[in-house]
């Protein structure tokens, strides 16, 4: 079953004007169901635009998207809530109430399943601390099931926002750079737990990192974002040194090339080096429409 399928979308963001640049353009993508894969890129690349729209939280200007084979932006309300309840977007930022308890926090990842009195009530007197504790466990934080949100570190609240995912019982993981306040022997314990996780529920599972090699050794496939298009979607094994290089080479690096060579008006008209533009690989993308 495919879970996500994209074709020739782009996105603009609300607040920028009609002419403003677009933040993903033509992208085609098609993510299978219980597939895993890191979304790489330099700042600005689209990664979390990307992940948002996945989410159904941005509607495309253009473009065709479907989630688990529906058409969200087709789907009345009511629909694309339930739609958006079968998915845990793990934003930047966990979303996390300063005054809030560990254990409601973490419980808030039932939200989705519960009526209004049952999260309201779950706010009073938690509705399954064990589950919250067990979670908070996968992480080695459940000694801070009763602490105060605002008393965490930040890769303690980070760690929080991934036992909440694990309380969810979504279909799909769509987490926004989960590792960036860890230390490196936290993200490799932190990015195992949420694959394991989803390799265990079967759920699909699309990571942004900005720690390229935690993404090439974890992650089968590989999306390469910039300014705001697909540069490659490969299996880790064809992602070459160059490739990554190219991604991440900035007008900057090529200022100061050009700086040697006294040409720096060429390296303002052409960003990227022409000797480091990576292979292009070819972007299968498979007929889910
Ligand atoms: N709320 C917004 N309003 C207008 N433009 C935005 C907004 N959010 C992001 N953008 C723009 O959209 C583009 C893509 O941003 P996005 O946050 O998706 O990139 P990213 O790859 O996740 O970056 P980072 O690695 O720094 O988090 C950027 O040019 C950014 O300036």
């Amino acid at each position: 079953m495919t879970a996500f399928c994209i074709k020739n979308l782009s996105v603009r963001h609300q607040t920028n004007a009609a002419g403003a640049a677009l933040a993903l353009r033509e992208i085609d993508l098609s993510i299978a169901g219980g597939e895993q894969l890191a979304l790489i890129g330099p700042s600005g690349a689209g990664k979390t635009t990307l992940l948002h729209t996945l989410a159904c939280a941005h509607r495309p200007e253009h473009g065709e998207i479907s989630v688990f084979g529906q058409s969200p932006w087709a789907l009345n309300n009511h629909q694309r809530h339930a739609l958006r309840g079968r998915l845990f977007l793990a934003p930047q930022t966990p979303p996390l109430p300063p005054r809030q308890r560990v254990v409601s926090a973490v419980l808030a990842g039932r939200l989705p399943q519960w009526s209004v009195w049952q999260a309201l009530a779950s706010l009073l007197r938690p509705a399954d601390p064990q589950a919250a504790f067990d979670a908070l466990a996968r992480f080695n934080l459940q000694d801070k099931l009763y602490a105060r949100v605002d008393r965490l570190s930040g890769g303690e609240r980070q760690r929080c926002a991934m036992a909440r995912l694990l309380v969810s019982n979504a279909e799909a993981f769509l987490v926004d750079e989960p590792l960036s306040a860890l230390d490196p022997t936290l993200a490799q314990q932190t990015l195992t737990t949420l694959q394991q996780e989803a390799a265990a529920r079967g759920a699909t599972l699309v990571c942004s990192l900005h720690q390229v090699e935690l993404a090439r050794t974890h992650f089968a496939r590989i999306v390469g974002l910039r300014d705001g298009r697909i540069v490659f979607d490969a299996r880790r094994e064809e992602v070459t040194d160059a490739m990554i290089a190219a991604l991440y080479a900035n007008s900057h690096d090529a200022m100061i090339e050009a700086t040697d060579s006294t040409d720096i008006e060429a390296a303002f008209a052409a960003p990227m080096a022409p000797d480091i533009v990576p292979d292009i690989v070819p972007i299968i993308v498979p007929h889910c429409f």
